[in-house]
């Protein structure tokens, strides 16, 4: 005899759910995914009614998903959101562009407005011609530090208030584990907020699919035949987070609750009193935040304006261009003491956050 569903006990179970291993049907999967998101959101206060919101919207699985079920829940709970796409366009032939065709699918198919900003109008670079620069080692470095600036100025030209990223449950584990890895306690204590507020000149963050796990997304999109982009990035590597990620897959095969418990762990983390912490500023040239006096992208664009692409991301690069940085550390060899007590949006091992595709913040 057919198995039951372990939820409503009347329906064939058809599927597995990763996070619980529950045998469940169909329509019973799709009530308990939306609804817990739904929890997320109103348990955090994410939203205010009338709030403008920007879905950013890279094509892929998790960014569409989260377009699909914001809309959603948007109409069945009332939010009383204003929704919109907003799509960074990094410039990459073969990759991007394909994807950015998807999203506009969906802007037709979600009915929602779409909005797509290119580095090369923001920073008159493509990764294509920062990649011909810089070749592919250290390009995601580039293209991570751009896109969180990308964002935000896109978000502005849309009147939004509040910017949604899709990361899920399983990026937040990694990023904390790559955080420890790397002993970057700022990243550490920082990495698992569901929300940043929108101070000194950024645009409110959140991640309603913190609690999300990526196995169920990508049932969701198969189950309701989403129409997303699935192909990696053609220039990262994506090394470091990779061995977190393989890691994780592998802890969440013995044990599904891994993820959530690695990111409670985090949330438990705090830094101890006394640890010398980044003090944030504003960026001298572009008045964007930053907590050195040049911020990561200023420093990025100009090694790459006068030539000298390698300037943004090697140590003595960094202090030749602003010598108040003061010594930092290698972004290939383990933290020193500095540059764990000390972790900054522009030293080094930002960039080496960044080189695995992911921000280590986010
Ligand atoms: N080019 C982009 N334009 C707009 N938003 C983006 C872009 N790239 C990434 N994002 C946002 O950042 C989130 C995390 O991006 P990441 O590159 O890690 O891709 P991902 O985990 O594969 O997500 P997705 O499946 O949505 O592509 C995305 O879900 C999306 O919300």
């Amino acid at each position: 005899m057919a198995r039951l569903c372990e939820i409503c006990h009347r329906e064939k179970a058809v599927l597995k759910r990763p996070k619980t291993l529950q045998s469940i049907c169909r329509p019973c999967f799709y009530q308990v995914f939306e609804t817990e998101i739904h929890h997320t959101i109103t348990k955090n206060r994410l939203f205010q009614p009338g709030d403008r919101v920007a879905i950013g919207a890279s094509g892929g699985k998790d960014s569409t998903v989260l377009a699909y079920v914001l809309k959603t829940l948007n109409e069945r709970y009332q939010y009383g959101l204003h929704l919109f796409l907003l799509s960074i366009d990094e410039g990459i032939t073969g990759y991007r562009d394909d994807s950015l065709e998807t999203v506009k699918r969906n802007q037709l198919q979600y009915d929602l407005p779409l909005k797509i900003v290119s580095y090369e109008e923001l920073y008159a670079w493509t990764m294509d011609a920062i990649v011909r620069e810089v070749g592919l080692k250290n390009n995601c470095t580039f293209c991570g530090v751009f896109r969180r600036q990308a964002l935000d100025r896109g978000a502005m030209l849309l009147g939004a208030t509040h910017i949604v990223t899709g990361h899920n449950a399983d990026d937040i584990a990694e990023t904390v584990l790559m955080n420890l890895l790397r002993g970057d306690v700022a990243r550490l204590q920082r990495c698992t907020e569901i929300a940043t507020p929108g101070e000194d000149g950024c645009v409110p963050r959140s991640k309603p699919f913190k609690y999300t796990y990526e196995k169920e997304i990508v049932m969701y999109a198969y189950f309701k035949k989403l129409d997303y982009f699935s192909t990696e990035c053609i220039y990262s590597p994506n090394a470091y987070r990779g061995y977190a990620r393989a890691f994780l897959k592998d802890l969440e095969s013995i044990r599904p609750s891994s993820i959530i418990d690695i990111i409670h762990s985090g949330e438990a983390f705090q830094v101890r009193r006394g640890v010398k912490m980044p003090t944030q500023g504003f960026c001298s040239r572009c008045g964007y935040i930053s907590s050195n006096p040049l911020c990561k992208a200023c420093v990025l664009l100009e090694g790459l304006n006068r030539g000298l692409p390698k300037l943004g991301v090697s140590r003595a690069g960094l202090q030749q261009l602003d010598p108040q940085l003061g010594p930092a550390a290698d972004p290939n060899s383990p933290p020193t003491t500095a540059a764990k007590e000390y972790p900054s949006s522009s030293d080094p091992s930002a960039a080496a956050a960044v080189r695995t595709g992911k921000s280590l913040d986010w």
